[in-house]
């Protein structure tokens, strides 16, 4: 089913959705409760979105109130004052609302911190204020009354019951396309953001556009639950769309389950249906009501749901240990041989998935990547000073230094994450400077970090996944149709994400949770991850820091197998073992400068470092 366009692969649940809610109205003697289950499907269709916001990109708003209010405002005046069709007036609430979101999240999205939090608190107000002053448009404080019933030619919902059949289809078919999205590579990128937003820039990620597009995408599903509000109603007033119900939104999405878009939902129902329940403890509702929200948030602050379905997962994973017989404890034990015995390893191979051609450094071919007189401050202090240095194909320069001399900086230069004040960096001849991080990465910059970064949300396919992003080139239209080009595009992306595990050997443990691997096995994951970018040149930052020498010999293969393939290297490593052994041409920089260049040989014996590095005698 799943295979279908358009239907996501929860299409189960889903199908069950359908059904208990399609048969819910008729085992109901109350119109009262189809009010509530209606009022339900609303928020649930805003608090959809917002999760795909708050959920997914990690960012707050608080102005998804204002959202909703704009598109019941603007449909009621379209459709009354302006008597437009309803199809217009749909149309016009969504742009409005679309372009709105858009001016909002432009200037808001670029600054860190909790600037989209205030700002759409500020949004929310001023719409309010809005509603209230514009009397002759909005009807003021009064509200806007008259509002007529949704129709589409002369069918018109006129009742309860028709309208909880057209909301709750809405609900459903909104919930399938945002679970595609969700479960796509579209969806991935979102939570890789959430988690690690440098790591997934410099995994090749868009991350500035995606969570714009993330915003404008959740207002227009509260601008559009909004807009059916109005016509169901048929009365509005600016007291329905203040902050409180902003408040109230996110509140729905962190109790449900920030990220779950079933959790969501389930947040969604138990906060509409709460005060309906806590109705006969009269003066005491808000306070029940308050404890409730705080006993969730306090004991279980990833939602309801992710704590039910944990808690399930725990028991059946407790299930299988004890079924796995004691003598299997030890089975994941990790790279085994390697452990045993080193040389039984023997040759990995790693396809790089890429024409020998683009790799190949015939003579006379200018260098991969040439850094010239890169100089970079952070306030007084002089990072980085006129830095200069060539990386050809298939050679590993080690850039080496004390702590603090400028290593990582010079790494987080190349890869676009800081902007050197002067100097020119050229990627196969061709400028680099001033490109986002995502954009050098997609020219073939891959990158690995002295923190190993991998995504603890994902398992080891989908951390791989991460770095295939810039393979694909679905977009949030097709991902949310699910369409046939977007599943062949997935298949390929996993097929290719496979076979690169396999050569990391570890497809077998492509399905784990990523924190089950040991530092070996997350930083080769890390390097795997990198070489998904297909890159031109690889920077990794302390590739064997907190290996064993075991450990590290493995790792030192890996990178020595890259070289052979004609992968350009630098290596930053502290290391010396390492570094003498694997370099072709060191690097030496101190407080920012390059004081040394030349082979291992040549460097270990040239004085200058030998006194601000080294520390060791000449002995050669
Ligand atoms: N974002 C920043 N803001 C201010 N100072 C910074 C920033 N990043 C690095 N520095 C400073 O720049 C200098 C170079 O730091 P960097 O991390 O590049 O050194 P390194 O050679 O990689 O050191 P280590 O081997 O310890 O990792 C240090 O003095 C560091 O404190």
């Amino acid at each position: 089913m799943s295979r279908l366009i358009f239907i996501p692969k929860d299409w189960r649940a889903l199908l069950l959705m359908a059904l208990s809610f399609g048969a819910l109205p008729f085992g109901l003697s109350n119109d009262y409760f189809l009010l509530v289950l209606n009022v339900m499907a609303l928020n649930a269709l805003v608090v959809l979105g917002l999760n795909l916001l708050i959920g997914s990109t990690g960012q707050v708003s608080l102005g998804h109130a204002a959202f909703y209010g704009l598109g019941a405002y603007l449909s009621a005046i379209a459709s009354t004052t302006w008597q437009w069709p309803m199809v217009a007036s749909l149309a016009f609430c969504i742009l409005f609302v679309g372009l709105t979101s858009l001016l909002v999240a432009l200037p808001t999205l670029r600054l860190e911190g909790h600037y989209l939090v205030m700002a759409t608190l500020g949004f929310n107000i001023i719409v309010t204020i809005l509603c209230n002053q514009m009397e002759p448009l909005t009807g003021g404080p009064s509200g806007f009354p008259g509002i007529p019933k949704l129709h589409l030619g002369s069918f018109v919902l006129s009742t309860d019951r028709q309208f909880y059949f057209f909301i709750w289809g809405i609900l459903i078919a909104a919930l399938a396309l945002t679970l595609n999205l969700n479960d796509s590579r579209i969806g991935r990128a979102l939570k890789a953001i959430h988690e690690k937003d440098l790591t997934a820039q410099a995994l090749g990620i868009p991350t500035f556009r995606y969570k714009v597009v993330t915003f404008v995408l959740s207002a227009v599903y509260a601008g559009f639950a909004g807009f059916c509000y109005a016509h169901y109603v048929t009365f509005i007033s600016p007291k329905t769309f203040d902050i409180f119900y902003s408040v109230q939104l996110v509140t729905m999405v962190v109790v449900g389950g920030m990220g779950s878009l079933w959790g969501g939902l389930a947040g969604a129902a138990l906060l509409t249906f709460l005060p309906e329940l806590l109705r006969h403890f009269e003066d005491f509702y808000i306070l029940a009501y308050g404890l409730i929200l705080m006993g969730v948030l306090v004991f279980c602050p990833q939602g309801l749901l992710p704590l039910l379905i944990s808690f399930g997962r725990r028991k059946k994973r407790e299930a299988s240990i004890d079924n796995t017989s004691k003598g299997e404890k030890n089975k994941r034990e990790v790279f085994p041989e390697v452990l045993s015995d080193i040389e039984s390893v023997g040759n990995p191979s790693i396809s790089l998935q890429e024409t020998n051609s683009t790799l190949s450094n015939s003579p006379g071919r200018p260098p991969v990547l040439n850094l010239r007189d890169i100089s970079l401050g952070f306030g007084g202090l002089q990072a980085l000073q006129s830095v200069g240095m060539e990386v050809d194909r298939g050679e590993i320069v080690a850039l080496i230094g004390p702590n603090g001399a400028g290593k990582t900086t010079l790494l987080n230069v190349i890869s676009g994450l800081l902007k050197p004040q002067e100097g020119e960096i050229l990627l196969e001849e061709k400028s680099i400077l001033g490109l986002a991080p995502f954009q050098i990465a997609a020219r073939g910059v891959g990158r690995t970090f002295q923190a190993v970064q991998v995504y603890h949300q994902f398992s080891v396919l989908e951390n791989m996944l991460v770095g295939y992003h810039v393979q694909g080139a679905s977009g949030f239209f097709s991902t949310y149709l699910h369409t046939a080009g977007e599943r062949r595009e997935e298949s390929r992306l996993r097929e290719n994400a496979l076979s690169l595990l396999d050569d990391f050997r570890m497809a077998d443990k492509a399905d784990w949770p990523v924190q089950q691997l040991s530092l070996l096995e997350q930083k080769l994951l890390e390097m795997a991850r990198a070489l998904a970018l297909q890159p031109r040149i690889l920077l990794m930052d302390e590739p064997v820091g907190g290996l064993n020498p075991r450990e590290s010999e493995l790792l030192v293969r890996y990178i020595t197998l890259l070289r052979k393939q004609g992968m350009g290297i630098i290596l930053v490593e502290h290391d010396m073992n390492v570094v003498m052994r694997i370099a072709d041409r060191v690097v030496v920089l101190q407080h920012g400068c390059r004081i040394a260049t030349g082979t291992p040989r040549e460097v270990q014996q040239n004085p200058q470092v030998i006194a601000a590095y080294l520390g060791v005698k000449k002995n050669d």
